[in-house]
């Protein structure tokens, strides 16, 4: 089916991580498939024109997504590939997780997949950090590991950007998910290999785009006699490429949530005290970049070699 310029149908194109990814196909020999606005929500509309495209993005709430891709299962003839933003699949065994920077030959894994589910945005930082030093042995699997984040507005959806800018009801600076269930932990759990799971306080601050997720370690409980030069050997030999997660060794004094904003990119710190004993790893991306439609086209170019 694949033929010189693939098709893609993007079911939620109307919605913020819809049009993020949109926008960013224009630059790609892609030919984008539409529906208009009004019908978004027409099952059939949808099902006839996902029959018809290489690939298929869902952009929609996590039950929406589970409804598409049922309808796109019962498909009799040609089944196009899938990748979906949402939650609903991101650990699901039948999936391939849309990291590709995760381990060498993951990108391989999402080239070849017929179904891709796109990290989270926090937990796009949380295992860009954890991931590599969990492997190594440094982070023990059972460490009682805080992973605090913060995200512009942007990453509540429509009806987020909404309070911010039009009824302008929200707060300069909010912590949520305080009920300590956040939905992007179990996959930081599954693919950071831990066997514990961290408390995850996310937060949201008065600018669009940005996020910052840290990790605070006191260096006597890692595992492995591990210093702060482990860590920095460990994520610099990990991102060693940097093509879009790098690690930056020389620390900013201050980081700002919005330092990446409208870049697709990652960028890794390690801080640390004059006495070498405590360190705080930083992930500082944008939450609609690396965080979300960036993501997503690096794996829309691996899934159809463009
Ligand atoms: N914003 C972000 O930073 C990120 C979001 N995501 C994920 O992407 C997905 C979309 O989120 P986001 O773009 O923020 O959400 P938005 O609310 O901005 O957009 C969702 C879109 O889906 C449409 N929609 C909702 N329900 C249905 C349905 N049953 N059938 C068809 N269309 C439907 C909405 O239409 P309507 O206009 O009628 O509401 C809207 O156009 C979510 O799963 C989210 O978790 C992933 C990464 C980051
Ligand atoms: C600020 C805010 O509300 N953020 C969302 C996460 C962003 C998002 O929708 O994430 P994924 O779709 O990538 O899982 C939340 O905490 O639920």
């Amino acid at each position: 089916m694949m033929s010189q310029m693939p098709k893609i149908f993007i079911d939620g194109e109307y919605g913020t991580t819809g049009l993020g990814i949109r926008q960013r196909l224009g630059n790609l020999p892609v030919q984008v498939c539409s529906i208009p606005v009004e019908q978004r929500h027409d099952m059939k509309v949808r099902l006839d024109m996902m029959a018809q495209v290489d690939l298929v993005v869902l952009c929609l709430p996590d039950e929406a997504s589970r409804e598409s891709v049922a309808a796109i299962q019962s498909l009799s003839g040609h089944q196009p590939k899938v990748l979906d933003a949402s939650t609903a699949f991101r650990t699901h065994p039948d999936w391939v997780y849309g990291f590709a920077e995760l381990d060498l030959g993951q990108a391989e894994k999402i080239k070849s997949a017929p179904l891709v589910a796109n990290p989270g945005c926090y937990s796009s930082g949380a295992i860009a950090l954890l991931h590599p030093l969990v492997k190594a042995g440094i982070i023990a699997k059972d460490y009682p590991l805080t992973i605090n984040a913060i995200s512009g507005y942007s990453g509540g959806g429509k009806q987020m950007i909404a309070s911010y800018e039009v009824t302008k009801d929200a707060p300069p600076f909010m912590l949520y998910g305080l009920s300590l269930q956040h939905k992007h932990l179990p996959e930081i759990v599954h693919y950071a290999g831990l066997s514990r799971e961290p408390i995850f306080v996310p937060s949201v601050g008065n600018f669009p785009q940005g996020m910052i997720v840290s990790v605070p370690l006191h260096v006597d409980t890692l595992s492995n006699n591990a210093n702060i030069d482990d860590i920095k050997q460990c994520l610099q030999q990990h991102y060693a490429d940097g093509n879009v997660v790098s690690f930056v060794d020389e620390v900013p004094a201050k980081v700002s949530g919005d330092h990446l904003a409208l870049t697709d990119q990652m960028e890794l710190h390690v801080h640390s005290n004059v006495r070498q004993d405590m360190v705080v790893l930083t992930a500082t991306f944008d939450n609609l970049g690396k965080g979300a439609s960036g993501a997503a086209i690096q794996n829309i170019r691996l899934m159809l070699g463009v």
